[in-house]
């Protein structure tokens, strides 16, 4: 099947496009893909609706606008991308992630995007809503990629670890009989980002300049460390928020911008480390993807932080910018056949289980 997988992530700069042939289980022929960045104005908008995403209704006229504002901009992306497709995976826009561990019906994560829209306006089928079924089921509903690293790493060595620093970051261990355990490790460039809008006016530390000209503040690491996430074992996932008050309580906002920096950068690399304290065994390596791998300070910090190789995933030959998109490539393909999106050992849930719907055109 040829798929073209759309991922918009947590960290709102824009949307990820990748085309690639897959039946589900093997990844195929990988093609082209761009990222399609999203204006200021839409991404102020996305980042106000995670601030009022626990109050609104469904029916909201700026959540509405800024769901349609967002659809094009994916439709966009794929006209831009110009390859013909048998099928679309449309993750959406995270505005809310509330799952209720093992208590089905209880949780709650909400994905915006207009999938029939998508389908009309390009003609192919989409798969979306790939969360909502492991979480009804009472699953973290996240990660969701594990599926694809450990189709992308059949050939790697293993134990192998790898690490996504996107705005939240994530982790999927493979082990040596193809074993998975994958959760969230913690806030990675979410904070890293608001903080270098909110002290340089920048979007982001570009290249980590920032950090690496400050100084790390033992006194807020210090609360931090002890956070009950970082000790909590796995299956477990994060909303994009959800260490913004812990952060204030622990004095951040008071550092100047370079410590500041310093400081955030020295805490995901300290949630890494937490992470892999969960593992059945250690990773022969870390195989790191996402826009974090391109900040030098937080590359540092985790190669002082994990005693393993700590690499791009470009030296085995991936693309760091491309890999969640292909990765809804290879989900909306499973989503097709009814196979499963997640697992016990990723996402918690009883049973493997698939998940996703199908918009037609
Ligand atoms: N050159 C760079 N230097 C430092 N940081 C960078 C650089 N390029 C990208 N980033 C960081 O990477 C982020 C984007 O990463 P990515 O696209 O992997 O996140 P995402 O997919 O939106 O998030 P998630 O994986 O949580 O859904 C930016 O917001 C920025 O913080
Ligand atoms: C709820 C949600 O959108 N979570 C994202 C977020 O960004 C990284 C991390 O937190 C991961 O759990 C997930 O994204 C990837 C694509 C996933 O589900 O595997």
């Amino acid at each position: 099947m040829r798929t073209i997988g759309l991922m918009s992530g947590t960290s709102l700069d824009g949307v990820d496009a990748a085309w690639m042939e897959t039946d589900g289980e093997a990844v195929g022929r990988l093609g082209p893909s761009l990222t399609l960045p999203y204006d200021s104005e839409l991404r102020r908008d996305l980042r106000k609706l995670l601030d009022l995403a626990t109050e609104l209704p469904p029916d909201d006229l700026f959540l509405l606008d800024c769901e349609r504002r967002l659809t094009e901009r994916h439709v966009e992306a794929v006209v831009k991308l110009g390859q013909p497709a048998d099928l679309i995976g449309f993750h959406g826009q995270t505005i809310l992630h509330r799952p209720v561990a093992g208590r089905p019906g209880q949780g709650r994560t909400w994905q915006i995007g207009d999938a029939a829209l998508l389908a009309r306006r390009t003609r192919m089928r989409v798969a979306h809503d790939f969360r909502s079924a492991d979480v009804a089921a009472g699953g973290q509903g996240a990660p969701l990629v594990p599926v694809f690293h450990a189709a992308l790493a059949a050939a790697l060595p293993k134990p192998v670890a790898v690490l996504n620093l996107g705005g939240v970051g994530n982790l999927t261990w493979i082990g040596t009989d193809g074993q998975l355990l994958a959760f969230d490790t913690g806030p990675a460039n979410g904070p890293l980002d608001d903080w270098a809008r909110r002290s340089t006016g920048a979007d982001y530390d570009i290249d980590g300049r920032l950090a690496l000209a400050g100084q790390v503040d033992g006194a807020v690491m210090a609360p931090l460390l002890r956070h009950p996430f970082l000790a909590q074992p796995p299956p477990k996932s994060l909303d994009r928020l959800d260490f913004d008050r812990a952060l204030r309580e622990a004095g951040a906002d008071a550092l100047s911008p370079a410590d500041g920096a310093a400081t955030l950068v020295a805490f995901c690399a300290c949630t890494v480390a937490a992470a892999a304290r969960h593992l059945p065994e250690p990773p022969k390596q870390w195989l790191v993807t996402g826009g974090g791998r391109r900040n030098a300070a937080l590359m540092r910090a985790l190669s002082g932080a994990l005693p393993e190789p700590v690499r791009p995933v470009e030296v085995v030959g991936w693309d760091g910018d491309a890999l969640e998109a292909q990765a809804f490539g290879l989900l909306a393909a499973r989503a097709m056949a009814g196979l499963p999106l997640t697992y016990p050992m990723t996402t918690g849930v009883a049973e493997p289980l698939t998940g996703g719907r199908i918009a037609m055109p």
